[in-house]
């Protein structure tokens, strides 16, 4: 019998092409996707080097962090040379690409999982950070650059280092009213920004396998935010009962051999990581972010901590900038926070399950008074499923704007931007300065926590809205 091994390693392994001396190992790519952001420099080069695309079959491009999700039509110059750019170049190469408004197009992180693309055991990359989602299906998802992607694009490998690998162990059952975004906001606060940095992360224990396919994807895109190159979920009955059917998953005979490949990926009893965690789920609320890093989060029914409170003089000086950015005095209920602007959407939450979370809120309820509601679907058919399910009519009734799918105010790309100073309950990743706009102010939480502060004009959780869930 060979060494105990981990999901990564057994991935790792089974994709090295080749091992140089110098310690890094060229894997092959089972998925490239590529969207119009982070392309256009790889294409350049190839360009130069007069090479084509490897593998145009492997490869998806999808148009997302530039379009607009008002509108067919993209009216910064940027962005549409960017888009037609894209467009240009998988005409060229030969490479499947969903454009905006077509029935397919979609965030990249949405649209391959629900085509089927993304399976266990694969790997898969994507010159963008939150590739790691994708490790929800027990795939080795990694983010790369845009000269990476140039490699990819040519050979179809990738030259890599060993990754460090750590176990995150859920302990306990979740609470009814605590989501998967709570649960990957709480462990990040736990472990900090930089938790889990240069490591793969496998998530386990009952919680997650309690999980479903849209939830798991919600924790391992946001494993990047504690610093991680990639998150993943060993696969199970969930994974497999999400694909079977799926467009471009395997069907007939190929399905019961896949089935039994995937199985045996597991990590096996006994395989080490370099690191392990546990956290306790069962004591925790829905949490929100109150600063301008992940690590700055706590329950919603807690207040804005106090920077003396930090011992370590980095986070003490970082919280004191997070709150002067942010415009909140130490000790100020979360919940006393008024809002004027909810995002729900993005890669991280613009899945279906994320839309009825959210559509179950705001059922028979309306928006606040002076609160902008944007509902983005991550992909059309996301929104379109949406639309079969009605869930876009109580979007529209409480008040909610109803758009195409992008990234929209995820990140200032294209025209879903906030004005100035603006303060927004956003279900996106990311909350940087500036990040969703000039000088905007953002709370990242799970799409009830959003539909709830929609109505209550201010950081709010369904349960104390009138008339609860
Ligand atoms: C623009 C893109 C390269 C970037 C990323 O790498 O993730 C974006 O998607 C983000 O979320 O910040
Ligand atoms: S939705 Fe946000 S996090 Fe996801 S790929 Fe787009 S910009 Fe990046």
């Amino acid at each position: 019998m060979g060494r105990a091994r981990t999901i990564i390693d057994k991935i790792w392994d089974d994709h090295v092409v080749h091992s140089a001396d110098g310690g890094s190992d060229l894997l092959y790519v089972d998925l490239h996707l590529v969207h119009e952001a982070s392309s256009p420099q790889a294409f350049d080069g190839l360009r130069r080097e007069g090479r084509t695309v490897r593998r145009p079959d492997l490869t998806l491009a999808v148009e997302d962090h530039n379009v607009p999700t008002d509108s067919l039509l993209i009216q910064d110059p940027l962005g549409r040379a960017q888009v037609e750019e894209l467009r240009r170049n998988c005409a060229r190469h030969g490479i499947e690409h969903f454009t905006h408004g077509s029935a397919r197009q979609g965030i990249a992180h949405v649209v391959a999982p629900e085509l089927g693309l993304v399976q266990p055991g694969m790997t898969v990359v994507c010159g963008d950070s939150h590739t790691s989602t994708h490790g929800a299906f027990g795939a080795l998802a990694f983010g790369i650059g845009t000269s990476d992607v140039e490699h990819v694009l040519a050979t179809q490998t990738l030259p890599l280092r060993r990754p460090r690998t750590m176990a995150v162990r859920f302990a306990g059952t979740t609470p009814a009213d605590v989501t998967p975004k709570d649960l990957a906001l709480a462990v990040i606060a736990r472990i900090g920004a930089n938790g889990a940095r240069g490591h793969v992360v496998e998530y386990s224990g009952e919680a997650v396998e309690a999980i479903s396919m849209e939830g798991r994807m919600t924790i391992c895109n946001m494993s990047i935010e504690a610093g991680a190159r990639a998150g993943l979920i060993a696969p199970d009955e969930t994974t497999t009962a999400y694909l079977r059917g799926r467009r471009l998953a395997p069907a007939g005979a190929g399905w019961e051999r896949a089935a039994a490949f995937w199985r045996e990926l597991r990590t096996d009893p006994g395989a080490e990581f370099d690191r392990e965690v546990t956290v306790d789920v069962s004591g925790l609320t829905p949490f929100v972010t109150w600063g301008t890093n992940l690590g700055q989060a706590v329950a919603l029914g807690a207040a804005v901590p106090d920077p003396e409170s930090f011992t370590d003089p980095g986070e003490r000086a970082a919280a004191v900038r997070a709150l002067e950015y942010m415009g909140l005095a130490p000790g100020t209920r979360l919940r006393e926070v008024a809002i004027d602007t909810v995002f729900l959407g993005s890669c991280t939450n613009g899945r279906i399950e994320d839309l009825r979370a959210a559509a179950r809120v705001l059922r028979g309820r309306t928006v606040a008074p002076g609160v902008r509601m944007l509902v983005v679907p991550g992909s059309m058919e996301v929104r379109r499923q949406a639309e079969e399910e009605g869930l876009h009519e109580d979007f529209l009734a409480a008040g909610a704007q109803w758009r195409l799918s992008g990234c929209s105010m995820c990140m200032g790309m294209n025209s879903d931007r906030l004005r100035g100073g603006e303060r927004v309950a956003s279900t996106s990743n990311r909350n940087y300065e500036g990040r969703q706009g000039d000088r905007a102010r953002t709370h990242l939480v799970s799409p009830a926590t959003a539909a709830a502060s929609a109505v209550a004009g201010r950081l709010a959780s369904p349960t104390e809205l009138d008339g609860g869930l």
